[in-house]
């Protein structure tokens, strides 16, 4: 396994010019020759070289304790090569421009790389501050924002007013929020979360404008924020409707803004969706965000002309892409993703699975090599969790609810009912459900019913609508045209059923969904936990109906673990179908099997404002 480099911990580097003190190395030898104007001969050191000995040993000093660093990093599989500085990234020297600023930048830098090996030890580093178990000293937390970098990326300092909270604040919202923080680089969370807006690192307060309906940012948001300020890879994992979204979105948009180089030149970061409405909602949200910075981002998504997609992408500086397009422009020269170095698989799990993995990889292998990776998601099964890690260095995994462990955990606010029903009275059941729900003033109630199959959907589509319903259906047969259409008008509320195949399970966010009704069950519970997540979003309550038949008793076990973390009754008949939880299997890591006992542990509520 190769060794990392220290350019790879992100701590500065010995061959930055600072540090390049060779050419005063020869000089010296030549200045402590024997002064010919001294008679006795004797070796006389000048006022310089005297300055030049502290350099000497000042630099045998920096070699020690990048040797500690070194030592005291893990061996990483995913390993890469050292990052080389790209052209436009600003040059040391060209930053310090004065000897004495130099010293002072010098002295900086030592002190850094000491905590960072005191750090990387798993020391607490305390600097005269009262230690503390959650998270590190202010101080510490400054020096951590060099960790993990890539070269010349933005910095993260944080603002003075979240310094100054108590800590017990601090560990409050951690605990209460349930926030684990996984980091290899450390043992103690290196950021406080961003608990306020105003605590964001943004230079113009426009950049605010788009939070002003908000309280305060989510829990997943508060967390990320920094350590993605910092130049980190992190994956985070949080219930759906949390606001993952926008936890990218602020620190792509700030990270674009610290390269140097002009904007509107092209892609500079790069968001990959599974599907074609997660990639343009995302680009929705991403553009209000962008425009206000002076951004341009652009939406590439199959089954509508290529043209303007072609067009735009000379210019954007985000890229919001579904694979499979993305790579037919990569590969005609359309795309160049060469400078992106903020790369983000949206919904992330789903990218790695199967299918698309050939098509992820294709792409990131487009993008910078410093880059800085970041997946997102509200499931994080370990079937995809290796493979995760080798497109990423060092990454922090924060994970939001009592799972630390990152299972499986349906949003709390959901309720879920589920209905075990024989195969043939499926349709009679929905009827009398819709009838339930869309009847007197709730008539106007948006209602997702899920069906599993295309064909499926058109059928359950048709019947429905026989029945005198409003009903509008999204799945793969229909043109993009119509797939639009169609969420349209279940959005602006023309039609409130929606008649939906899995493309519509994971990201999208429409407001007020009363009911999601999963008619049949989705082929593994995590598309269970997206289905039903479309409901219950932002904080709100949602209801949940499942149609269980024996035709889907293989995931009965998995089912019933989500249940009991939801603090969800768990029917007898669907007990009856079994316990057994097959976990998931990914072509490249095969499948093992695990008995539960269907003994999930009990997960609290997260409250959200
Ligand atoms: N700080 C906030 N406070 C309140 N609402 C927020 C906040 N941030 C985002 N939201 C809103 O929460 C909703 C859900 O956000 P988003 O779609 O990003 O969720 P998500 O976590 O990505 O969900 P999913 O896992 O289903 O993709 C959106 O309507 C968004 O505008």
């Amino acid at each position: 396994m190769p060794k990392r480099t220290l350019e790879e911990t992100g701590l500065p580097s010995m061959e930055e010019p600072l540090a390049d003190t060779s050419h005063k190395q020869k000089k010296r030898k030549s200045k402590t020759l024997p002064d010919p104007s001294n008679e006795d001969g004797a070796i006389v050191e000048s006022k310089e070289s005297k300055a030049e000995r502290k350099e000497r040993k000042r630099q045998k000093k920096l070699k020690k304790a990048e040797k500690v660093v070194r030592e005291a990093e893990p061996e990483t599989e995913n390993a890469v090569a050292p990052v080389t500085p790209e052209e436009e990234e600003p040059k040391y020297s060209e930053v310090v421009v004065d000897a004495k600023a130099a010293k002072r930048a010098e002295k900086a830098r030592l002190k850094a790389l000491k905590k960072a090996v005191k750090e990387a030890n798993g020391e607490t580093v305390t600097n005269g501050e009262a230690p503390s178990k959650k998270v590190a000293p202010a101080t510490e937390r400054s020096i951590g924002t060099s960790i993990g970098t890539s070269k010349g990326s933005a910095l993260y300092s944080e603002n003075p007013e979240l310094t100054a909270l108590p800590q017990t604040e601090i560990d409050t919202f951690l605990a209460d929020n349930f926030i684990s923080i996984k980091d290899p680089l450390s043992t103690t969370p290196i950021f406080r979360p961003i608990l306020k807006f105003s605590y964001l690192p943004i230079s113009d307060p426009a950049q605010l404008k788009p939070f002003k309906t908000f309280k305060a940012p989510t829990p997943i948001q508060a967390a990320v924020w920094p350590y993605l300020s910092a130049g980190r890879d992190v994956i985070g994992v949080a219930e759906t409707g949390s606001g993952k979204t926008m936890a990218f979105a602020v620190p792509c948009v700030r990270h674009i803004l610290s390269l140097p180089g002009a904007r509107n030149k092209g892609a500079r970061a790069v968001v990959v969706s599974p599907t074609r409405e997660l990639a343009m909602q995302s680009y929705e949200q991403i553009s209000i965000l962008a425009k206000i910075s002076g951004l341009q981002a652009v939406c590439v998504y199959g089954g509508v002309p290529k043209d303007e997609q072609r067009r735009t992408l000379k210019t954007a500086d985000i890229v919001i892409a579904t694979p499979g397009r993305l790579n037919d422009l990569i590969n005609e020269g359309c795309a160049d993703l060469g400078r992106a170095k903020y790369v983000v698989l949206d919904e992330a799990d789903r990218m790695l699975d199967k299918g698309f993995e050939e098509e992820i990889r294709k792409i990131i292998n487009t993008t910078a090599k410093e880059r800085q990776t970041l997946m997102f998601t509200a499931t994080w099964p370990e079937s995809v969790r290796a493979l995760a890690s080798t497109f990423m260095k060092t990454p922090l995994r924060i994970t939001i609810g009592d799972n630390p462990t990152g299972d499986l955990r349906a949003n709390n606010r959901i309720v879920q009912k589920v209905e075990v029903v024989d195969p043939r009275s499926k349709e009679f059941r929905l009827l009398q459900i819709l009838k339930q729900y869309q009847s007197g003033e709730q008539k106007d109630d948006r209602i997702i019913v899920f069906a599993l199959y295309k064909k499926e959907a058109t059928r359950v589509e048709g019947f429905i609508r026989s029945k005198g319903f409003r009903v509008a259906a999204i799945h793969g047969d229909l043109s993009q045209e119509q797939r639009t259409r169609s969420l349209e008008a279940f959005k602006q509320g023309g039609t409130p059923i929606l008649v939906a195949t899995d493309v519509a399970a994971r990201g999208l966010d429409i407001p007020n969904v009363r009911l999601v009704l999963n008619l049949t069950f989705p082929l593994t519970v995590e598309d269970y936990v997206h289905r039903i997540g479309r409901t219950g979003r932002a904080g709100k309550e949602g209801l949940a109906i499942t149609l269980f038949t024996e035709h889907d008793k293989a995931q009965s076990g998995s089912l019933i673990n989500v249940l009991k973390a939801a603090n969800q009754p768990v029917p007898d008949e669907l007990l009856k179908f079994g316990t057994t939880v097959k976990k998931k299997e990914h072509s490249a890591y095969g499948a093992f099997y695990k008995d539960t006992g269907g003994d999930a542990q009990v997960s609290k509520k997260i409250t959200f404002d």
